[in-house]
């Protein structure tokens, strides 16, 4: 039985005193919840704060991170290891979001090194996939998640995905309100499983594959009601302690 994964990408939002409240907020919130990992990826300013303050509250929210770089060491202006990330207790690293790919120009070659240096360091790589709206038309949704993804089976072997996150996030659902319906999404993640499958039903039955695209308390049931989706990265709604909460809830009760 896969468990359930609900993370929070906080992207580029943040201060000291939003990460105290959050974060007391979601501890609040998420107490005594089981069956369902809850993750928050805040900004890399912050892990050192959140790590603390998630020490003290003893609290069972794991520690994630929203990128890495592929370099363990030395004249690297501004890249952070994953040894770096690890000191400061986190675990789940998501690696290739979209806004990543596009803003900084990362190829799927580049995301694969990010995937097995994550590996090779311990940590759990959150793979995000998806397609973009021009791509979604066109009906190639399946075949760029395909590419996406062999970018990490081709080099590195399909066992690679075993304890690993792969979130599929179409690119035209994030921020934008425009969710995928839950059946369109279980239909891709249904397929991404198969592509996985085609190599090893073994790593396919086991691997946890997140929904990501506008994710919210009022849809996120129906996303967990289906069978192939495992968990939400959740953007937006992971900045209120109390949607990140309900969200993480009914993951929760749908995993049951
Ligand atoms: O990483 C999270 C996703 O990009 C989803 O963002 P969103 O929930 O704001 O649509």
């Amino acid at each position: 039985m896969r468990r359930p994964l609900v993370m929070g990408n906080w992207k580029l939002n943040g201060s000291k005193a939003m990460v105290a409240d959050l974060i007391k907020g979601l501890d609040a919130q998420l107490a005594g919840v089981e069956g369902v990992d809850a993750a928050i990826a805040p900004p890399v300013m912050y892990l050192d704060l959140a790590e603390q303050l998630l020490g003290k509250a003893e609290s069972k929210i794991l520690l994630g991170s929203q990128n890495v770089d592929v370099n363990a060491s030395g004249a690297f202006t501004g890249d952070i290891s994953p040894e770096m990330l690890k000191d400061f207790g986190a675990t789940h690293i998501i690696i290739g979001h979209s806004e990543r790919r596009d803003y900084h120009a990362e190829s799927d070659e580049y995301v694969a090194k990010k995937f097995a240096f994550l590996k090779e360091h311990g940590l759990v790589p959150v793979l995000c996939i998806g397609e973009s709206e021009a791509q979604n038309e066109a009906g190639e949704t399946v075949a760029v998640c395909a590419r996406q993804l062999d970018a990490v089976i081709n080099t590195q072997g399909v066992e690679a995905l075993n304890g690993a996150v792969i979130a599929y996030e179409p690119i035209w659902a994030i921020g934008t309100g425009k969710a995928a319906t839950a059946e369109d999404a279980q239909r891709i993640h249904a397929e991404i499983r198969a592509h996985i499958a085609a190599k090893s039903e073994e790593v396919a039955k086991n691997v946890v594959i997140q929904y990501g695209g506008s994710v919210k308390p009022e849809n996120a049931e129906a996303y967990f009601a289906q069978p192939d989706i495992d968990g939400a990265l959740v953007g937006g709604a992971a900045l209120n302690a109390e949607s990140f909460a309900a969200i993480a809830k009914a993951a929760a009760v749908a995993k049951a």
